[in-house]
C-alpha cells in the first residue's frame, strides 16, 4: 500500500535538479551550446562599454587630436555587435524554450500516467486536487524557472563576472569603490530571498483559500440562495480577497525594497566612480572614456542584483516543485498492471473465488477478515450488511481497484482454470469484469460521447441496439436532441435517474461477463425507476453479477445473498433461507420492511 513517498524529501537541492533532469532528458538536449550562446550574448553586452571608452577617447583624441574616421568605425562596430548579440540572445532563448518545454511535456505525460496507475486509495478525494496540481502548476513552476529565471541566473552571474573583470582591467581602485558599494547588498541577498520565499508561500496559500471561498458558493449557489446566506457568503469572499491582497502587497514591498536598494547602490557606485575617477583623471591615471565606461559597467551590475532575490526565490520554488513531482513519480503503483506479461482469462461466463482474503486500509484495522467464498458463473448475488460492514471494499477487491492485504481473488470457471486477477492485464480484466457505480461520472459532452465511454469504437447502430436491448429507446427519444443532447458539466442537465441509465448503457456497451454493481440509492421518479429496473434486469441476464443491495427486492430476487458484518462473511444463502434464520439478515430485512411501510404510510398521510 503506498502513500505519496517522502523519499525525495531527503534529496538536496542539487540532487533534485540532477534527478529532475534525468527524468526529462530532453531538457539537456544541446544545453552546452545554449549555455555557450548565453555566455556569448552576455560578453557581447559587456563589450559595449569598452567600445564606448575607445570611441570617447579617440573621439576626444589624445592630446587634442580628434580621429573622426575611427569614431565612425567604432560606432559601426558597436552597432554590429549589438545586432549580433541580439540575434544570439534570440537563438539561445528559442533553443532553451524548445528543450525545456519538450522535456517538461514528457514529465507531464509521465506524471499524468502515473496518477492513473496509483490505486484508488492514493487517489482518494482529498488528494486528487493535490495530484492535479503536481501535474499542472508544479510543472509550470519548473518551466518558468528553466525558461526565464534559470538562464537569467547564468546570464546574471556571467554578467557580474565579466563586468568586474573589465573594471579590474581598467582600474583596480575604481573596481574596489564599486564592489564596496554593492557589498552590503550582496551579503543581504540570501536574507531577502528567504523572506521573499516565505512571503510568496503565503501568497500561494491565500490564492488557494481565495479560490476555494469563491468557488464554493458558485457551486453551491442554490444552497446559498435557499438559506439566504448571501451576506455571510459575500463576507467570506471579501475576507478571502483581502487576505490575498495583503499577502501580495507584503511580497511586493520586499521586491520593491530590493529593487530600490540595487538602484541606490548603483547610484552610489556611480557617484564614487565619478568622484574617484576625477581625482585619478586629474593625476593623469585615467582617461575620460574609461570613467564613462565605468558608469556603464556599474549599470551592468545593477540589473542582476535587482533580479537576484527574485531569481533565488524562483529557484527555491522550482526545486520545491521538482521535489513534489519526483515524489509523485517515485510513488510505486500499488495495483500493478502486468500488461503484456499478463495471463488470459478462460472463455465462457466467469465466476469468482475469494481465497482467505483480508484487507486493511493504510494504517487501519482489518476491514475484511478471512473472506472465503466462491461465486458461480451466471449467479446473481446480492451483498447486504450494515453500513461500514465491508461491502464496497469487497466489490473493489473483486474488480481489482485495490489488492488484498493477504489472500487472493481469482476469476475463472469451475471446470476450467482459476486465475489470480493480479496476474491478468487491466485490458483483459476490463473486458470480463466491470464495476458499475451508483451513478457514472459524466463528462461535459454529448450523451453519445458519454455513452461511448463503455466502448470507444462502437458505431451508432451498435449503440442503438444496446439501448433498444435495455428497453431504453423511449427514454432517449424524449431528450430534445436525442443522442446529441449536451449533458452539461458532470451531467447536470440530466436527472439523477437518467445518469443511472447512462451508467447502465455504458456497461452494456462494454459487454463484460461479470458485473459488480453498487445499487443506486438516490430516489428517482417512478417512470425512470421502472426504466432503470427493467434495463438492469436485461443487463444482468446471462451474466454473473454481484450487487451491493440497498433495496429489499434486490436481495429477495437474488439467487444468493452474502451477508457481511464487521468485515466478516457471516451468512450465505437464499433470501428464503436467511430471512427466518434468526441472524443479521433477518434483522436487516425486518428493518427494511419497517422502513418501507413507514415510507408508504407517510406517502398517504395528508400533509
Ligand atoms: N478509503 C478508506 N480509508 C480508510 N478506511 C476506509 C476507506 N474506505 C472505507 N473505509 C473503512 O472500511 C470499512 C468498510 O467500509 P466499506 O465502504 O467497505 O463499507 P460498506 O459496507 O460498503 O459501507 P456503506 O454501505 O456505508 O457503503 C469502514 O469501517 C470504513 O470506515
Amino acid at each position: 500500500m503506498s502513500e505519496i513517498t517522502a523519499e525525495a524529501d531527503r534529496l538536496t537541492g542539487m540532487a533534485i535538479v540532477r534527478r529532475g533532469l534525468s527524468l526529462s532528458p530532453a531538457i539537456k538536449d544541446g544545453l552546452g551550446l545554449t549555455l555557450v550562446l548565453a555566455m556569448l550574448s552576455t560578453i557581447g553586452g559587456s563589450v559595449v562599454p569598452i567600445l564606448i571608452q575607445v570611441t570617447v577617447d579617440s573621439g576626444l583624441g589624445d592630446g587634442g587630436e580628434t580621429r573622426l574616421s575611427d569614431v565612425a568605425w567604432y560606432l559601426a562596430g558597436a552597432a554590429l555587435l549589438i545586432v549580433v548579440t541580439g540575434l544570439i540572445a534570440y537563438w539561445m532563448r528559442v533553443r532553451l524554450f524548445v528543450a525545456s518545454e519538450t522535456g517538461l511535456a514528457q514529465m507531464r505525460v509521465d506524471a499524468f500516467r502515473h496518477v492513473h496507475d496509483l490505486s484508488m486509495l492514493t487517489q482518494n478525494a482529498e488528494r486528487r486536487g493535490v495530484l492535479v496540481s503536481r501535474v499542472t502548476s508544479d510543472i509550470d513552476q519548473i518551466s518558468q524557472f528553466l525558461q526565464f529565471t534559470g538562464i537569467m541566473l547564468v546570464v546574471s552571474v556571467g554578467q557580474i563576472i565579466v563586468a568586474t573583470a573589465i573594471m579590474a582591467y581598467y582600474s583596480w581602485q575604481l573596481t574596489v569603490v564599486v564592489l564596496v558599494t554593492f557589498l552590503p547588498l550582496f551579503i543581504s541577498l540570501k536574507w531577502f530571498a528567504d523572506r521573499l520565499s516565505r512571503a510568496y508561500d503565503i501568497v500561494r496559500r491565500t490564492v488557494g483559500e481565495m479560490l476555494a471561498v469563491i468557488a464554493e458558493p458558485v457551486v453551491g449557489a442554490s444552497v446559498v440562495r435557499a438559506y439566504a446566506i448571501e451576506r455571510r457568503t459575500q463576507e467570506r469572499v471579501d475576507a478571502g480577497i483581502k487576505g490575498n491582497l495583503d499577502a501580495n502587497v507584503k511580497a511586493q514591498r520586499l521586491v520593491a525594497v530590493t529593487f530600490a536598494s540595487a538602484g541606490l547602490a548603483g547610484g552610489l557606485a556611480n557617484a564614487g566612480v565619478i568622484a574617484f575617477g576625477v581625482i585619478l583623471g586629474v593625476r593623469g591615471d585615467l582617461s575620460i572614456g574609461t570613467v564613462i565606461a565605468f558608469a556603464f559597467l556599474v549599470g551592468l551590475l545593477v540589473g542582476p542584483v535587482q533580479m537576484a532575490t527574485q531569481v533565488l526565490t524562483d529557484a527555491q520554488n522550482a526545486i520545491a516543485s521538482w521535489r513534489r513531482v519526483i515524489e509523485l513519480l517515485d510513488t510505486p503503483a500499488d495495483v500493478v498492471d502486468p500488461g503484456n506479461t499478463g495471463v488470459s482469462l478462460p472463455g465462457g461466463t466467469l465466476g469468482a473465488h475469494f481465497d482467505t482474503v483480508t484487507f486493511a486500509y493504510p494504517d487501519g484495522p482489518d476491514v475484511l477478515k478471512g473472506i472465503e467464498v466462491t461465486i458461480e458463473p451466471e449467479q446473481r448475488v446480492a451483498i447486504v450488511g450494515e453500513t461500514g460492514s465491508g461491502k464496497t471494499t469487497f466489490a473493489k477487491l473483486l474488480t481489482r481497484l485495490m489488492d488484498p492485504t493477504t489472500g487472493s481473488v481469482r476469476l475463472g470457471t469451475p471446470s476450467g482454470e482459476w486465475q489470480d486477477i493480479s496476474t491478468v492485464s487491466f485490458e483483459e480484466l476490463r473486458k470480463h469484469i466491470l464495476m458499475v457505480p451508483q451513478e457514472g461520472f459524466l463528462f461535459d459532452a454529448t450523451l453519445r460521447a458519454n455513452l461511448l465511454y463503455g466502448k470507444q469504437d462502437a458505431t451508432d447502430a451498435e449503440l442503438s441496439d444496446v439501448i433498444n436491448d435495455l428497453g431504453l429507446a423511449d427514454w432517449y427519444a424524449t431528450l430534445p436532441r436525442g443522442l446529441d443532447s449536451e449533458v452539461g458539466q458532470r451531467g447536470e442537465s440530466l436527472s439523477a435517474g437518467e445518469r443511472q441509465l447512462v451508467a447502465l448503457v455504458r456497461s452494456a456497451l462494454a459487454n463484460p461477463d461479470f458485473i459488480v454493481l453498487d445499487e443506486a440509492t438516490s430516489a428517482v421518479d417512478p417512470q425512470t425507476e421502472l426504466r432503470a429496473t427493467r434495463a438492469l434486469d436485461r443487463l444482468l441476464e446471462g451474466r454473473t453479477s454481484v450487487t451491493i443491495a440497498h433495496r429489499l427486492s434486490t436481495a429477495e430476487n437474488a439467487d444468493r445473498v452474502l451477508v457481511f458484518d464487521a468485515g466478516q462473511l457471516v451468512e450465505d444463502g437464499t433470501h428464503a433461507q436467511l430471512v427466518t434464520a434468526g441472524g443479521v439478515y433477518e434483522r436487516l430485512h425486518a428493518s427494511w420492511i419497517a422502513q418501507a411501510s413507514l415510507a408508504s404510510h407517510t406517502a398517504v398521510e395528508p400533509a
